[in-house]
């Protein structure tokens, strides 16, 4: 009986070479798993995705890596915590060869954030007909 396990290979979506060195960790990985009758399953998790605005390594570049070796693919923030339970259940889940129900995989939905924009308040002068509305946006 042998025991699956997963393997995670992560690096940070902000640093081309962090990404670069995975080829080297992957090497290793197969290296020490050639004699195995099992096989890990191995993971892709692109890290710090609070620093989208940084990203220099492109999503395609992550899943073409993903297909070529069939890793599942991950984006996380170790800093936010964001999708980081869902990364290990998932990795979990697919080890354990269990389907994720419709819940669980909602969680996988990522949060947008937003900060609010405190505008500064003018004092509304009372008009003898005011108008019934001052002001419109659209966001
Ligand atoms: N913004 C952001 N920063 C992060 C995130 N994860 C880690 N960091 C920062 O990245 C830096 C490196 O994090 P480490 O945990 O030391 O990374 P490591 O690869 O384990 O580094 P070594 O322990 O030196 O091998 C630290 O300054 C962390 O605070 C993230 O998701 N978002």
């Amino acid at each position: 009986f042998h025991v699956k396990y997963g393997i995670l290979l992560v690096y940070d979506i902000t640093n081309c070479q962090s990404f670069e060195n995975l080829e080297d960790w992957y090497n290793a990985v197969r290296k020490a798993n050639e004699d195995s009758e099992t096989q890990p399953l191995v993971a892709l998790v692109g890290n710090k995705i609070d620093l989208e605005h940084m990203r220099t390594v492109k999503v395609d570049r992550h899943q073409r890596f993903c297909q070529e070796n069939n890793f599942s693919s991950h984006f996380v923030s170790a800093k936010t915590g964001d999708s980081v339970f869902l990364c290990f259940q998932r990795i979990a889940a697919d080890i354990l060869g269990i389907k994720l129900n419709k819940a669980e995989m909602e969680q996988s939905q990522r949060v947008v954030k937003a900060d609010i924009v405190n505008y500064i308040q003018e004092p509304v002068s009372r008009a003898v007909n005011p108008p019934r509305s001052s002001m419109c946006a659209v966001q």
